[in-house]
């Protein structure tokens, strides 16, 4: 007997049935609350040539300007098309490069209020355009004429950081302008060397390698333009803050501000406007926050000891195209990882505990699609894009609600159809009804035809 079998009838025996955890829902499943269909629109990114200005500018979009459904502090004039903001031609011809057919509605929003130099707080739901809009905006407003960094962009992980920097270079392919990625596990004196040389007009970065830079006087920032904070609302969390505060002290006191993050609770909203001036906010309230693009499930799984073999039979799902599983620690990550490969399963694993040369090893294989299971912290959590990730598991039930939104937003990028599904035991059923409640949708039971939905 395998130990899979050996596993699943000592469970049996034990009163726990995994087909009853994944068993069908009593009655055939319904769309969740607020859910559409899984979309059938055309994916952005597939499409490479523009449009006639301003014509069918949701295609490829994950809503349409008409749902964004955003509040707004002042009237904004939408752009529905990327030649309306009147971008530099170059920008413009990496932005089709890039397959962007037309702005997202955060984009149509955003863009012009960021290009013309207004202090903008921006919320939107997970993979709708965010942070490519930031790639683009500071490739608009930095000037190739100056050799000085002109545009800071700060990030909560190195991975995301890194992504941005990526994101510029590609946008920017046809300009002569210079990203460069400032973020810890570098070389220090790399970093200080290319600052060094001049030439670099967008740095983005990590905070604490960032401040390192300003305090040894290798990032000069008397020119800077435009302060980007990505994920703001965890970079004004814990950990982050102070960093955050010390390097806005070392900017000219007329620098732009722009906040960006798919969950901006009120406190941050009211705490940022401190040191904004008068800034136009584009926000989003709190139940129209999750994608209807993903399809939100949970299994009971009763006890954390059942959670593992109900992982297991789900593999096979796991498979079809890239899946991430999140845990709330390091060591449950590495704990699963390890079980996962003893019981024959292919998988990867991300936690902050990994040195810098294995976490890009492994940001590399998942992105390329090398590997197709993904173990991960929280560190996955906020702004990675990997566009065919459609299941996203939760094998905790996330500690913060707001996690719960980014985890899951790692599938269904822009527009595309995700899974998630999120275990629960008996004691974390409040906690899931508390996430269901506070943004206002529904997560039903997994059925058991799970993969129709991928
Ligand atoms: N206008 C556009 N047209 C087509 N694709 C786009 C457009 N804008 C962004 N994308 C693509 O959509 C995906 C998601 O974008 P992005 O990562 O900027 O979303 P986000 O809102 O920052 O997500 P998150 O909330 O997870 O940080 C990326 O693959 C990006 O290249």
């Amino acid at each position: 007997m395998s130990t899979r079998d050996h596993m699943r009838s000592s469970r049996r025996r034990e009163g726990y049935s995994p087909h009853r955890a994944l068993s069908p829902p009593r009655r055939p499943p319904s769309p969740p609350r607020r859910h559409s269909s899984p979309p059938r629109r055309p994916r952005g990114s597939s499409l490479r040539s523009p449009s006639p200005a301003g014509s069918e500018s949701s295609r490829g979009t994950a809503r349409s300007a008409e749902t964004a459904n955003f509040s707004t502090s002042r009237k904004i004039t939408v752009h529905r098309s990327f030649e309306s903001m009147r971008l530099k031609p170059n920008l413009l011809r990496g932005i089709y490069s890039a397959g962007y057919y037309a702005p997202s509605p955060i984009q149509q929003h955003c863009v012009m209020p960021l290009i013309k130099k207004r202090d903008v707080i921006a919320q939107a739901q997970s993979g709708t355009g965010k942070t490519a809009m930031l790639a683009f905006v500071s490739l608009q407003i930095a000037s190739p004429d100056s050799q000085a960094v002109q545009v800071l962009i700060l990030s909560p992980t190195r991975e995301l950081s890194k992504q941005t920097e990526g994101n510029i270079r590609s946008l920017g392919e046809y300009t002569t302008l210079k990203c460069l990625g400032c973020v810890g596990g570098n070389r220090v004196g790399e970093d200080m060397r290319a600052l060094g040389k001049g030439g670099v007009h967008i740095v983005s970065g990590t905070p604490g390698r960032v401040f390192d830079m300003i305090q040894r006087g290798a990032l000069d920032c008397r020119k800077l333009k435009t302060l980007i904070v990505d994920e703001a609302d965890q970079m004004f969390g814990s950990g982050f803050k102070e960093q955050v505060y010390d390097i806005y002290r070392s900017m000219p006191a007329d620098v732009q501000v722009a906040l960006v993050s798919a969950t901006l609770p009120d406190e941050v909203v009211e705490m940022s406007e401190k040191f904004m001036t008068d800034p136009v906010s584009v926000l989003v309230k709190r139940d129209g926050l999750s994608l209807d693009g993903i399809w939100q499930f949970y299994v009971d799984v009763e006890q954390e000891k059942w959670k593992f073999e109900t992982l297991c039979d789900l593999y096979e799902t796991l498979t079809i195209t890239q899946a991430v599983i999140f845990c709330n620690t390091k060591r449950k990550v590495e704990w699963l990882t390890k079980k996962m490969t003893e019981n024959g399963f292919t998988v990867m694993s991300m936690s902050g505990s990994m040195t810098q040369e294995r976490r890009n090893e492994v940001m590399d294989s998942f992105r390329k699609g090398h590997s197709r299971v993904l173990i991960a912290t929280d560190i996955w959590s906020r702004g990675i894009d990997v566009q065919h990730v459609s299941l996203v598991i939760n094998y905790d039930v996330p500690n913060e609600q707001e996690a719960y939104l980014h985890r899951i937003g790692r599938s269904g990028r822009f527009g595309r159809k995700g899974v998630a599904i999120t275990f629960v035991t008996s004691g974390d059923m409040g906690a899931l009804r508390s996430i269901e409640r506070f943004y206002g949708m529904q997560i039903l039971e997994l059925p058991s035809n799970v993969d129709d939905y991928l």
